[in-house]
């Protein structure tokens, strides 16, 4: 069993399992970006049809959206609850997803070169070893499939608008959701991916408008990103 994973941490996703759907919950931000990083994905990979694995996938808030666009998801997260959770909304909203409690580590072990796309959304900033979860994707899928991560940024505007912005001034998580030194620079992400054998596609940002309350992708990479890479064949 891989051990890449801060037990602190997955208790603080058990802990506010229950809510996950909720979209007025501590998971709203995860409900508002769900339509930009879905649709990015299927633009780029044409879902349909197409084999997935969601690394990290919570409640299930992604995993369901690709499901619904046809592809065949299996969703793998290490905390109980959330997979708890994913698993009974699917009764509610009638879409199939294979959830399994394990690592992006020993699923890999399992399943080399068995996927068409792996998404690992906001789930590195979490991890004590990124770079394992990173390779651990990368053996994942198929020789020319892609592989997503989005995460955060580190410098002194991410800190200011992630975390002392988001957690203390709007609220929008809970006190303590981000440490600030586990955010990953965009350099040290491509870095992490070239040593694993995925090539950089494209990098965009991601940013909340605190006034119109909306968040938009563009280029502004400076606190939330999201990576598209192609592993090498
Ligand atoms: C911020 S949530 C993101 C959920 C989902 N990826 C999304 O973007 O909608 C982070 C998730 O990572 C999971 N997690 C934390 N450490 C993990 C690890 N080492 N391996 C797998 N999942 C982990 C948590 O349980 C939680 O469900």
């Amino acid at each position: 069993m891989n051990t890449n994973a801060d037990p602190a941490e997955l208790r603080k996703f058990s802990d506010l399992a229950h809510r996950w759907w909720d979209p007025a919950s501590e998971f709203k931000p995860l409900h508002e970006i769900n339509p930009l990083r879905l649709d990015w994905i299927d633009r780029k990979t044409a879902l349909a049809g197409k084999t997935v694995l969601d690394v990290g996938c919570g409640g299930g808030i992604l995993s369901e959206g690709m499901a619904g666009a046809g592809a065949n998801v299996t969703g793998i997260d290490l905390s109980e609850k959330a997979l708890g959770v994913a698993r009974l909304h699917l009764f509610e909203s009638g879409r199939k997803v294979d959830y399994q409690l394990c690592s992006a580590e020993d699923f890999a072990e399992a399943h080399p070169g068995a996927f068409d796309v792996v998404t690992c959304m906001e789930l590195l900033e979490h991890v004590p070893n990124p770079a394992s979860t990173i390779a651990a994707c990368a053996r994942l899928v198929k020789p020319g499939g892609h592989v997503f991560f989005s995460t955060l940024n580190r410098n002194p505007k991410s800190y200011l608008f992630a975390v002392i912005g988001a957690e203390y001034v709007l609220k929008l998580l809970p006190r303590g959701t981000h440490d600030y030194t586990k955010f990953i620079k965009p350099s040290e992400l491509a870095r992490y991916c070239r040593q694993s054998g995925l090539e950089t596609q494209e990098l965009i940002g991601m940013s909340y408008n605190p006034l119109t309350r909306v968040y938009s992708l563009g280029r502004d990479t400076d606190v939330n990103y999201l990576v598209h890479t192609i592993r090498e064949r």
